[in-house]
């Protein structure tokens, strides 16, 4: 019964309140590219959830600011991106959220990412989490998460 329930999410989810509709796709956490981790030390580190979406923001605000990437990011919805990043860092974080936006291959596979835009963003999401004071060992603990999602992410 898991897969009918699974497609009325999809059918009758509706498109948050300023976000721009996409096309139907099964909502799961698995779409979110990385296990979960559970290891509150990790969690304390990044100041919780509030600290979490504070990274984010200031990575998207660094991201639309880079002359070297600004131009992909450019005619997109950033509410939903910045509402789907959130959710991404905080479940793979364990901090208690669920992922309900698209894989990583299919999120980016318009976009044409190169390699060089992928270590644009890793330097401004290192420059979020230091002005967040997230310490060195819980900034690798993520970035190691995020690392085998490069190959989805960026166009061979
Ligand atoms: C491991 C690295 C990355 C992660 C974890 C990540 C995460 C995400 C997430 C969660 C979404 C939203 C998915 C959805 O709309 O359903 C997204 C979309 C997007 N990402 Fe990434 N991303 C990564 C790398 C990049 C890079 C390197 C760039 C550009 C330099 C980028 C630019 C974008 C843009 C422009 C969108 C919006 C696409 C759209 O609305 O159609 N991402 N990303």
């Amino acid at each position: 019964m898991i897969l009918p329930a699974v497609l009325l999410a999809v059918q009758f989810s509706a498109t948050p309140q300023g976000e721009e509709p996409v096309a139907a796709y099964a909502v799961s956490n698995a779409n979110a590219g990385a296990q979960p981790t559970s290891d509150p030390r990790l969690l304390a580190a990044w100041h919780g959830r509030a600290g979490i979406n504070r990274v984010i923001d200031t990575l998207i605000d660094l991201s639309v600011a880079d002359p070297r990437i600004s131009d992909i990011f450019r005619n997109q919805d950033q509410v939903r991106l910045r509402r789907l990043l959130k959710e991404q860092f905080c479940y793979i974080l364990g901090a208690g959220c669920d992922y309900s936006g698209r894989n990583m291959r299919n999120a980016h596979k318009d976009l044409g990412i190169q390699t060089a835009d992928m270590n644009a963003l890793v330097e401004n999401l290192q420059a979020a989490m230091a002005a967040e004071k997230v310490p060195i060992w819980a900034q690798n603990r993520l970035l190691a998460k995020l690392a085998p999602m490069r190959k989805d992410v960026v166009e061979r």
